[in-house]
């Protein structure tokens, strides 16, 4: 017998595959100079690529030109030719040039050579969308509207980001850092149900705000506990800290 229709998730279709692309070292070629790839060109800097910009310098708009002063990416001065994408080690193509045919001729080649491609503000020359990103640190927080309003996702972006907590980046660095620890002294791949097990204990019992303060002796404190499975809360923690740091004995006075 078929289960009951709402055991799971429903299928909403029409949507994107969000995926965080791990570019690190790797070569992204950029066609065009102008503020859109200057803004494609800070996130793929953000992302550790490898960057090859092929663009007139005639064209480059100041931030373009600051990049490439400072050797952060490699230009190649003249418009795109085909050849430029013969390079094996090409792993994602995007261009933004205020030439359509231009574009569409790039995102031909691309497909017959398997290259992931994005042709700004063309979404049936695009093999992925950008989105509006909050970056914290660590933290990403993109938000999509499938094309529908580009603006928009840049409204709502802005919108959850007034919402969280002040480094709450720090705090994805620290928890990041626990779990790091935890390996360190639980680092059979048997314990790792146990390990993630208390890892969501531990980011379910202390607030987002809690985690934000965690320090040094905190973590200390919270990984003693986890070989019998506690997690000790913010609160009795700093319930005892403050009690130390004020001179408490641990006698209530019957001494
Ligand atoms: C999010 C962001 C990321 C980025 O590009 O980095 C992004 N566009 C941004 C801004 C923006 N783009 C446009 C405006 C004018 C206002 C408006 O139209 O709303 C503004 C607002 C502004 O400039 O402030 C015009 C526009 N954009 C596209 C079309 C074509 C079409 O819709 O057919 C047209 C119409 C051209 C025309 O009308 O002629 C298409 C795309 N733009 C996308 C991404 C992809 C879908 C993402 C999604 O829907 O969520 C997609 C499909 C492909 C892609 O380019 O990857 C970035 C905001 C970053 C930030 O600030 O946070
Ligand atoms: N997604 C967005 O937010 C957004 C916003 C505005 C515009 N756009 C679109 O993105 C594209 C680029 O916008 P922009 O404001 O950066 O344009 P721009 O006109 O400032 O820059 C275009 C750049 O492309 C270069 N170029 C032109 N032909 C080339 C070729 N054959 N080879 C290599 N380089 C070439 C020019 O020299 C220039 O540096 C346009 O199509 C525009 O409609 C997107």
């Amino acid at each position: 017998m078929d289960p009951p229709a709402d055991e799971f998730p429903a299928v909403q279709p029409g949507g994107s595959l969000l995926l965080a692309w791990q570019v690190r070292n790797r070569r992204v070629l950029v066609v065009g100079g102008g503020n859109v790839a200057a803004g494609r060109i800070l996130n793929l800097l953000n992302a550790d690529a490898l960057i090859t910009v092929v663009t007139p310098a005639a064209g480059l708009v100041p931030e373009v030109a600051h990049r490439i002063s400072q050797n952060l990416i490699t230009h190649i001065d003249r418009n795109f030719l085909p050849t430029d994408l013969e390079d094996p080690a090409i792993a994602m193509v995007l261009t933004a040039v205020d030439d359509p045919l231009a574009s569409s001729t790039i995102y031909t080649l691309c497909k017959q050579k398997r290259i992931p491609v994005n042709v700004a503000d063309v979404p049936p020359e695009c093999d992925f969308y950008f989105g509006s990103v909050h970056r914290d640190g660590p933290l990403q927080i993109m938000v999509s509207t499938n094309g529908n309003g580009p603006k928009l996702a840049n409204i709502v972006r802005r919108q959850i980001a007034a919402t969280l907590p002040a480094n709450l980046g720090e705090a994805v660095v620290k928890v990041g850092a626990l779990r790091k620890r935890l390996r360190g002294i639980a680092p059979a791949p048997a314990e790792g149900p146990k390990r993630m097990d208390w890892m969501t204990r531990v980011c379910e019992g202390w607030s987002l705000e809690e985690l934000c303060d965690m320090n040094e002796e905190d973590m200390e404190a919270l990984l003693k506990g986890y070989g019998d499975g506690v997690v000790i809360s913010y609160k009795e923690l700093r319930g005892e800290q403050d009690a130390i740091a004020e001179g408490f004995d641990g006698s209530f006075g019957w001494v």
